[in-house]
Order: C-alpha cells, then sequence, then structure tokens
C-alpha cells in the first residue's frame, strides 16, 4: 500500500463519508426551513466537519490496535500492519483536529464548534477506549457520536438548539441500531473472538433482531414527525412513510429468518445504507418541497 493510501485509509472512509453526508444533510434542511444559506457556511461546515470526522477516526485507529489486529474485517487497516506508526498516526490526527476545529471556529459558529469536540470525545474515548471494550450498550455511545454531524449541520444555520436539532440528532441515533445490530450479526463470531461485547454476543442473535425492529420503528416515526411540526412538506412524509414502513416490514421478516446472518448482511445492513440516502436527499429538499 501506498503511504497516501495508507494515510486515507486511516480515516475511514465508508464511516467519514457517511457521516459528512449526514451533516451536509443537516446544513441543506435547517437551510431550506429557516431560508438561509450561505456558501461559505456551506462549505466551511462541510470542510470542517471531514476533518474533525476525520480526526476521530485516525485516533479511533491508533487506540483500536488490539481489537483490530484479531477481526478479519480490520487486521489488514494500515494501523495494525504498522504502515503508520503510533506517532505519526496521533500526530496525524492532531492537525486534522486543529485544522477542522479552525475552519468550524473561523466560519460557522460556537455551536457547530463545540458540537464537534463533543462528538470527537464521544467518538474517541466515551465510546471506543471505554464502552465498547466494556457493555452492550457501547452502540448507544457510539450512536450518540454518529448523530453529532447531522447536529451541527444544523447548527451552522440555526446557531441554537431547537426541535429541529434535536429531531434530526434523534433521527440519526435511532438509525445507526438497525445498521451496527445487523453487522453485529454477521460478524457476530469476529467480535466474540476479539472479546467485544456486542449484542448479539451478549444477549444472542434473536434478541439483536428484536432490539433492530423496536429501533427502526423509533426511527420511522421520529423521520415523519418532522411534518406535523411543520419542518417539511407532505411529499417528504409520504415518501419516507412509504420507504419507513418497507424497512418495518424486513424488520419483522428478521424473527422468520431461516438464515439470520443472511438477512443482516443482504436486507437489513443494506437497506440501513439506502435508507441514509434517501433520508439526507429528502431532508435536504423535504422543506421546500410542497
Ligand atoms: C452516522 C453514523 C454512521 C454512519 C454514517 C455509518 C456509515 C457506514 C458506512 C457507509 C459503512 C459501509 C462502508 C464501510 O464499510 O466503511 C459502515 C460500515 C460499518 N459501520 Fe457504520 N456508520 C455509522 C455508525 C456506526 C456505528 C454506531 C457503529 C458501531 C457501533 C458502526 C459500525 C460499522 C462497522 C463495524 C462497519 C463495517 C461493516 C462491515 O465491514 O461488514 N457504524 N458504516
Ligand atoms: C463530530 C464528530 C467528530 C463525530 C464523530 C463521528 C463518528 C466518527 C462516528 C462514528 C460512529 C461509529 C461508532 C462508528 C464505528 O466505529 P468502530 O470503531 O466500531 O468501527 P471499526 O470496527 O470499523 O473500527
Amino acid at each position: 500500500m501506498s503511504k497516501i493510501k495508507a494515510y486515507y485509509q486511516l480515516v475511514k472512509p465508508g464511516v467519514m463519508y457517511g457521516n459528512v453526508l449526514t451533516g451536509v444533510a443537516g446544513y441543506l434542511f435547517a437551510a431550506g426551513h429557516f431560508h438561509q444559506f450561505s456558501w461559505v457556511g456551506f462549505i466551511a461546515t462541510t470542510l470542517g466537519m471531514t476533518f474533525v470526522v476525520s480526526a476521530a477516526c485516525v485516533l479511533n485507529n491508533y487506540l483500536d490496535q488490539d481489537i483490530d489486529q484479531i477481526m478479519a474485517r480490520t487486521k489488514k487497516r494500515p494501523s495494525v500492519t504498522g504502515e503508520v506508526s503510533g506517532p505519526a498516526m496521533v500526530t496525524y490526527s492532531i492537525v486534522l483536529l486543529v485544522l477542522g476545529t479552525a475552519v468550524l471556529a473561523l466560519w460557522t459558529n460556537w455551536l457547530v464548534v463545540a458540537i464537534g469536540l463533543i462528538g470527537f470525545v464521544t467518538y474517541v474515548w466515551l465510546y471506543g477506549a471505554w464502552s465498547k471494550r466494556l457493555s452492550l450498550h457501547g452502540t448507544t455511545m457510539g450512536s450518540i457520536s454518529g448523530a453529532m454531524p447531522i447536529a451541527g449541520g444544523y447548527a451552522a444555520v440555526s446557531g441554537s438548539i431547537d426541535i429541529g436539532l434535536i429531531m434530526v440528532f434523534l433521527i440519526l441515533f435511532f438509525w445507526q441500531f438497525p445498521e451496527f445490530y445487523s453487522i453485529s450479526i454477521y460478524r457476530r463470531k469476529e467480535y466474540k473472538a476479539a472479546g467485544v461485547p456486542v449484542i448479539s454476543v451478549v444477549r444472542g442473535v434473536p434478541a439483536t433482531i428484536r432490539w433492530i425492529f423496536i429501533n427502526t420503528i423509533l426511527y420511522v416515526l421520529c423521520t415523519v414527525a418532522l411534518t406535523p411540526l411543520g419542518y417539511t412538506g407532505w411529499i417528504y412524509f409520504v415518501i419516507m412513510l412509504i420507504a419507513g414502513l418497507y424497512w418495518i416490514y424486513v424488520g419483522y421478516q428478521g424473527f422468520s429468518a431461516k438464515k439470520p446472518e443472511e438477512w443482516a448482511r443482504k436486507r437489513m445492513f443494506r437497506l440501513a445504507m439506502y435508507h441514509i440516502l434517501l433520508l439526507c436527499v429528502m431532508l435536504s429538499i423535504g422543506p421546500l418541497l410542497p
């Protein structure tokens, strides 16, 4: 692997782009609602968030080497193979964090800076270094950090904490349980071998399927609630309701799945990916449509 590719891998591109995408959606959602869009604010939010989320992922890679070297999915990471040294990773993370925080501080507002830093600390320490290793509730902590970028994007426009900010935070918070709990089903053996107490290891697969179902319903309720709350028009409502009911139906199929691993990988996880894309598009245009 070339050095550049190694440094790129360290930011966990899949997770990083997903998080930035939700940040962008949060910004556009608020911009549509408040009729207030600025290119400077938009670019600074996107760029700053990209740097801060990347900084968090790099530091997490540095701290997670012991777990990552056991799991097949993660054992080829540059942090594990030694391609990038420990001190280099820490320096890289600090540079990204300083850059990102500076961009957010200069061109957005202090609420966005605070949300970025809370997300950073929650992901790197409260989740990665602490609760992920200790308890099945680590996912809840991880979900708090994962819901920060959309809240940050929204806050860049609103400048304050309001119902809209709380709702987008909750939507993203609940979305992550179907996403990660389905991964925990199809990667159960790896997590068990690495000693990570994810829900499928601690409570078993049927209980995990139950919690996926419950959280999917909570996600759908929060997404459609934006319309009666006055944030989006009925086109958003109808599309999110239909897509949401379908997701709930797929969650329900989990109860009778003959091969839960296959259901989790090919149905539930995949649908979580489609849902986040659809959600981001609909949040961005929902306030502007009838
Ligand atoms: C807003 C929050 C999140 C976003 C946007 C997100 C996005 C993504 C995306 C796009 C992927 C597929 C690409 C890739 O493999 O890198 C992925 C995979 C993954 N995510 Fe998430 N994720 C989020 C939250 C979480 C949470 C809370 C956890 C765990 C507690 C988690 C654990 C994982 C794992 C382990 C994979 C790898 C799956 C595999 O290789 O089979 N993610 N995520
Ligand atoms: C504003 C801000 C900086 C927010 C932080 C956003 C962020 C990086 C969220 C990630 C969510 C999450 C728990 C991913 C899984 O990590 P993992 O360590 O379980 O994944 P792995 O097993 O692939 O390493």
